[in-house]
């Protein structure tokens, strides 16, 4: 029976007013047949024909169904499909038909919502269209190619994209689409949860294996697919390349945990403009990177880095022992997205950005189920869905995970103090226990504190140091927990393989394995002069020890964040050097961002990118970086930077230096190391900042943290409105001998401190620290050598720094040790504008005095010489504080890539030579006064800086004449240096 005459049939016997009067449901022309009525006349044929579609099945899967018994898969790929064909279809109806027959399908002639579950038509008719809630009955309308494509991949692929009407589902179900629950309003994702269980339960029964994934994937949708077409139109071919590869992946999958313009959004700079914005924003990576900062923030009152207070009651510290727990979430991203689903508990699920099954998006958590098909971390979809096609994904939720991570750490401050943070869902704690108690105790109580609250479950391992607690985390997965006992170390490592110990990659790995090596039992045997001289000395050293369990790292409170950066190595396509400055500017906010946000700024920076190699074909993820070369440098500047500009500059002169073929490039990352606490007047910066410093001071001189702060003490504790020396935090209950000692004091962090926290450190030390200042100054200036200079000029901007930012009594009490005028900076680019700004008015006009005047040329405008005039400070200050100096970091960079040891090329050579005068020229060009000034004091100190080194001279001697022309060009003069 063909799909029409179905239609009509069931038209054609449906009860009508003129059927009889008395009883529509028996109508007089059943009263001679054997069926009491047209509905057991119906029930009946219908289940004849479904007996004859069951013989058939059964004999083509029997006979000649190759695709059904060769491919191991026995209940046919269309399992639970349950198809009315409606109207002309290619394929014919017997065509599906007879699929649906070789693979395990119904093919249901007569349609019933309740035993459809797909209603396949290629064309709707207008009043069908228009009506398609009553048409459809709720039910997915979908095209046959939905059908001939799954055979063809021989997986059952989502629906979703094979809807005949976009609107299909959404509608019918009063579904919304998936990019309505990621609006930028902020809908909760249980609200989302919610509405994904409520259609799961509203399909069919045989359906509910699949539907959880096709009712996510309703976020498939092809107005996606649609704009990316749109967008695409381009007769460039590597746009068009971009094209066919962006909807070969997007067509079909989903971008979730994301608004509704993200599904919109390109893949790759070619079409966004904010791409690196869009990036991070909806960037697992990022979210894992960034985490770090929003855990200090929400728990700074924790880091105190103390944790030495016993969390024993009975603080009998004789009879105490140290005990490591490391607390690890299950499979972090699964189980929170299916905390509400608890039918989904014990099913392959897995948490991803694209459920596209032929897709190259990675899959970023797996639960325990999913993993016993061998689905792991970073494996693409497609090898995912190809192990276990029934393998169900979620999209990310990262507000809810910032939720539960918010939880975890909660509970784990609540029960111990020393907490070190490892990531959003793993921590290490320090308990000190009696000699009698149980540690797994503890333990225990966390996981079910952490269960009950967040209904997401955790493991613990638990031993004497960091190392075994960590591995018996691995026993202890999932959902358990593990002690390894001291005499029971060696028994628990004897068959531990070396691939479990941290640290241990494929390289040592398979050196190893070359000398038999595999276990650790296997490894004791070797002694440590051998590890060492196969592996290097630090790594034959940590191995050596690692085998026997021993680790003598501490738990650690608080970690210092080394350096800050962004990387995209994803979608990186650039068409020309406009689309890279744009990028550059763009990862440069982000950066910025970054920096800010943990109150810091840096004086290295190095970036980093990615060149495809030669010959390398496309990669084989999609938009990925494939197979590239690294390029990278790194910069160092004199003053500490976080703003955008300076940023900017930077990193676009040492992008330009590589002469790359910006079409080549893959990817970008900048990143800042060197870093100090921000200007105070930064917002970042934060209270408990000095508690950051004196831990890592500490660390720094390779003394525990709880030897030398050992008492507890929180902010929350401080009296408000006291006299900060006093009352901080940090006076609380320290007295000198708490303190780290002086020589474990970071004399560079101690120069960048903002003044208020210089003299609350300096009260602590009972002036100590002042004199070691100075007294560090004297040596320096006393060693003699072109390094001096520098150091000089640094200290003599420190001086400056601490002059400006004493309080006014210290300050003029301290005034004739820091404004002797061989002290004074040699050139207004060493003055920190902001802080000269700040000072009062003398202090700052006694500053002035003795700074050198500067000479430009008469021919200036008026409205230059008078804003330079060192008679109109406040004007001046503005100025200067706009362009902060920025041309003196670059050129003293230079000076610092131009040592004489580093030996530039030629290439470096031109490029810097070339970057300068491109420099110069945008500076004058943009006629702003305070650039000129600021041009005039850094070739004066390229001159001087000159004297000690020939390339730089040369570099003088070739960008002068460009400067002076340029400065002719816009001013009509030239600069007298
Ligand atoms: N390549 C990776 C690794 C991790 N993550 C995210 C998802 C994880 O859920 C979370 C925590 O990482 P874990 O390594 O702790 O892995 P899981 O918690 O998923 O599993 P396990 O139970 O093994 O800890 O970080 C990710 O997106 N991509």
């Amino acid at each position: 029976m063909s799909h029409s005459s179905g239609s009509s049939s069931r038209k054609r016997g449906r009860p009508s007013s003129k059927s009889g009067p008395t009883n529509p449901l028996k109508p007089p022309f059943f009263k001679s047949s054997p069926f009491s009525d047209f509905g057991s006349y119906m029930t009946e044929k219908n289940r004849k024909l479904r007996d004859q579609f069951e013989t058939d099945a059964s004999s083509s899967s029997h006979g000649a169904n190759p695709a059904i018994t060769d491919g191991g898969d026995s209940q046919g790929i269309f399992k639970g499909v349950a198809i009315f064909v409606d109207g002309f279809t290619v394929p014919s109806s017997q065509e599906l038909k007879n699929y649906m027959l070789k693979h395990g399908g119904k093919f249901v002639n007569y349609f019933s919502r309740h035993t459809v579950s797909h209603i396949i038509c290629s064309n709707l008719p207008d009043s069908k269209r228009k009506n398609l809630r009553a048409f459809s009955h709720g039910l997915p309308v979908v095209k046959p190619d939905w059908i001939v494509d799954s055979i063809a991949s021989n997986t059952l692929l989502s629906w979703v994209p094979y809807q005949l009407v976009e609107h299909a589902i959404t509608e019918t179900s009063k579904q919304l689409k998936l990019s309505a629950f990621f609006s930028e309003k902020g809908i909760s994702r249980s609200h989302h949860q919610g509405i994904l269980i409520q259609n799961e339960t509203s399909l069919p029964d045989k359906c509910k294996g699949e539907s959880t994934e096709l009712t996510l994937s309703g976020a498939d949708n092809f107005s996606q697919e649609k704009s990316l077409e749109s967008k695409h139109i381009d007769t460039n071919d590597e746009l068009k390349d971009v094209k066919s590869e962006s909807e070969e992946d997007c067509s079909t999958s989903y971008v979730a945990g994301q608004s509704s313009d993200h599904l919109n959004r390109p893949h790759s700079t070619l079409t966004d403009p904010n791409f690196v914005e869009n990036y991070f924003k909806y960037s697992r990576l990022h979210f894992i990177g960034t985490w770090r900062n929003r855990y200090r923030k929400r728990f700074s009152n924790f880091l105190s880095g103390t944790g030495s207070k016993n969390n024993n009651p009975n603080n009998n510290t004789e009879n105490l022992r140290r005990i490591v727990i490391h607390i690890d979430m299950d499979c972090f991203f699964v189980s929170v997205v299916i905390r509400n689903f608890p039918e989904l508990l014990d099913k392959p699920v897995a948490v991803c950005h694209s459920n596209n099954p032929k897709g190259t998006a990675e899959i970023s958590s797996a639960n325990y189920p999913a993993r016993s098909y061998g689905i792991k971390a970073g494996m693409f979809v497609r090898d995912a869905k190809a192990r276990c096609p029934h393998l169900t994904i979620f999209p990310y939720d990262f507000s809810s995970y910032e939720e539960v991570a918010d939880q975890f750490y909660s509970i784990l401050h609540k029960h111990c103090e020393k907490v070190q943070a490892v990531s959003c869902d793993e921590a290490f704690l320090e308990v000190s226990l009696s000699l009698n108690d149980n540690p797994e105790n503890i333990a225990e109580i966390i996981r079910k504190e952490i269960f009950e609250t967040t209904r997401c479950s955790a493991s613990a391992g638990i031993g004497e140091n960091m190392l075994l607690a960590r591995l018996a985390t691995k026993s202890a997965k999932p959902n358990g927990q593990c002690f390894i006992p001291p005499d029971k170390v060696n028994e628990y490592l004897d068959k531990l393989p070396i691939s479990a110990l941290p640290g241990v990659g494929y390289n040592v790995e398979e050196k190893l394995r070359m000398k038999e090596v595999e276990t650790c039992g296997q490894l004791r045997t070797i002694s440590k002069d051998i590890l060492q001289k196969d592996l290097g000395s630090k790594m034959g050293d940590m191995l050596w020890n690692y085998c026997r369990g021993i680790d003598h790292s501490a738990v650690e409170a608080v970690q210092e964040t080394k350096s800050i950066g962004a990387e995209v190595n994803w979608g990186v396509r650039f068409k020309d050097s406009k689309d890279s400055e744009n990028f550059l500017m763009n990862l440069c906010k982000e950066v910025s961002l970054r920096l800010h946000g943990c109150g810091v700024q840096g004086r290295t920076i190095t970036l980093k990118v990615k060149v495809r190699k030669k010959g390398a074909g496309e990669p084989v993820k999609y938009m990925g970086c494939g197979d590239c070369e690294t390029i990278s440098r790194s910069l160092t500047v004199p003053g500490s930077i976080n703003d955008v500009a300076s940023l900017h500059r930077i990193a676009k002169q040492t992008f330009a230096s590589f002469h790359l073929d910006v079409k080549e490039v893959r990817g970008v990352g900048l990143k800042l190391s060197r870093l100090e606490l921000a200007n105070p007047s930064h917002k970042g910066i934060e209270e408990g900042r000095l508690e950051l410093l004196f831990s890592s001071a500490t660390r720094k001189g390779k003394q525990p943290v709880e030897q030398s702060c050992s008492t507890n003490h929180s902010r929350e504790d401080a009296p408000s409105g006291a006299h900060p020396s006093s009352s901080s935090a940090v006076s609380q209950g320290r007295n000198i001998s708490e303190l780290p000692p002086l020589s474990h004091i970071d004399l560079d962090v101690v120069r960048n401190l903002p003044s208020e926290i210089f003299l609350e450190m300096n009260g602590l030390y009972k002036g100590e620290l002042r004199k070691i200042l100075e007294s560090h100054k004297e040596k320096v200036y006393n060693s003699g050598s072109i390094e001096k200079k520098d150091c000089r000029q640094q200290d003599q901007e420190t001086s400056m720094r601490m002059q400006c930012e004493l309080e006014p009594s210290e300050a003029s009490c301290s005034k004739s040790n820091y404004c002797e005028s061989d002290l004074m900076p040699g050139s207004l680019s060493q003055v920190d504008f902001l802080i000269l700004e700040n000072l009062p008015d003398e202090v700052r006009a006694d500053i002035l005095k003795q700074l050198p005047p500067h000479r430009v040329e008469n021919q200036l405008p008026e409205s230059s010489k008078s804003s330079l005039s060192l008679g109109s400070h406040s004007k001046w200050f503005d100025m200067l504080r706009v362009r902060n100096c920025l041309l003196s970091e670059f050129l003293l960079s230079s000076a610092t890539f131009l040592t004489p040891n580093i030996n530039p090329s030629c290439e470096e050579w031109d490029a810097m030579v070339v970057n300068l005068c491109e420099f110069v020229k945008e500076y004058v060009s943009q006629k702003i006064e305070s650039d000129i000034e600021e041009l005039y004091n850094c070739f004066r100190l390229l001159k001087r800086l000159s004297t000690n080194s020939s390339l730089l001279l040369e570099l003088y001697d070739r960008t002068l004449p460009f400067l002076q022309a340029s400065v002719g060009e816009h001013y009509g003069g030239k600069l007298h240096l």
